[in-house]
């Protein structure tokens, strides 16, 4: 298990800007090791850091496999659904073939939608293992949550399923479907991405904090693989270890 690699940035614009060129370096690298790309994208803050930052950019947009960390059980015309922005905002805008981006089935019941997302990473990656992403891009929430695993909810414990339901998500919309902690785990590079002085707690309380318990986002350690926080000096001003 890595320590995370903590990098502080003057601005957020600036954080953008490295974490997407972080993005299209890690890509490459995927795409010439095994010839795909498999990525899992989260809402908040990065869906603009993403959608300005990574078209125009060169890579081989046919190899990407997009899937979504977590995902709100909403309609793809809703305003709270995360799949839609992307598929605008970056899909569309590269090029790329629908064909390559996943999102669920909010047609489904959510516990059968959540199944169905399982098949669908299953399908991407064939075998009876744990999927291995290549990269997680993760927000933290002001209550330190990720994906849509929050602090003190039962599915923290979900040692089974590789995507889960939740209808009692106690940030609106109540009903979504999420990666379990074994699966984010599992992967190659799990990448945070926090700004702002608002998050200055809760980053120090997951990178610094004694942890008991321990905060969701403080629970994402890949065993095999890299952590990365990019931060702006606002939400590193309250860490403690030498930057
Ligand atoms: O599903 C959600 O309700 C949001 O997407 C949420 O989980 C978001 O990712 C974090 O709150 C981080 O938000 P920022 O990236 O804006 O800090």
């Amino acid at each position: 298990m890595a320590a995370p690699i903590i990098s502080v940035f003057d601005t957020d614009a600036e954080v953008a800007e490295r974490l997407c060129s972080f993005v299209i370096e890690k890509a490459n690298a995927a795409i010439a090791i095994h010839g795909i790309f498999t990525v899992g994208l989260s809402g908040g803050s990065l869906v603009k850091y993403l959608c300005d930052g990574l078209p125009g950019k060169a890579t081989d947009w046919s190899k990407w496999r997009i899937f979504f960390c977590d995902e709100r059980y909403v309609p793809y015309d809703s305003t709270d659904c995360t799949y839609t922005p992307y598929k605008k905002g970056l899909v569309d805008k590269v090029g790329m073939s629908s064909d390559n981006i996943f999102p669920i089935d909010p047609n489904l019941s959510v516990s059968e939608c959540a199944r169905d997302y399982a098949e669908k990473i299953r399908h991407v990656f064939p075998g009876l293992g744990l999927p291995r992403f290549d990269m997680l891009l993760l927000g933290m929430g002001p209550d330190g949550h990720t994906c849509s695993l929050f602090p003190g909810h039962p599915l923290l414990q979900e040692r089974e399923q590789i995507i889960a339901p939740i209808t009692d998500s106690p940030k609106p919309p109540p009903c979504r479907v999420t990666m379990t902690l074994p699966v984010v785990n599992n992967c190659r590079c799990a990448v945070f991405a926090s700004c702002g002085v608002a998050k200055a707690d809760m980053v120090q309380r997951v990178l610094e904090g004694s942890g008991d318990p321990p905060l969701p986002a403080a629970l994402v350690r890949p065993t095999d693989g890299e952590l990365h926080w990019f931060l702006d000096k606002g939400a590193a001003t309250n860490l403690k270890q030498k930057l």
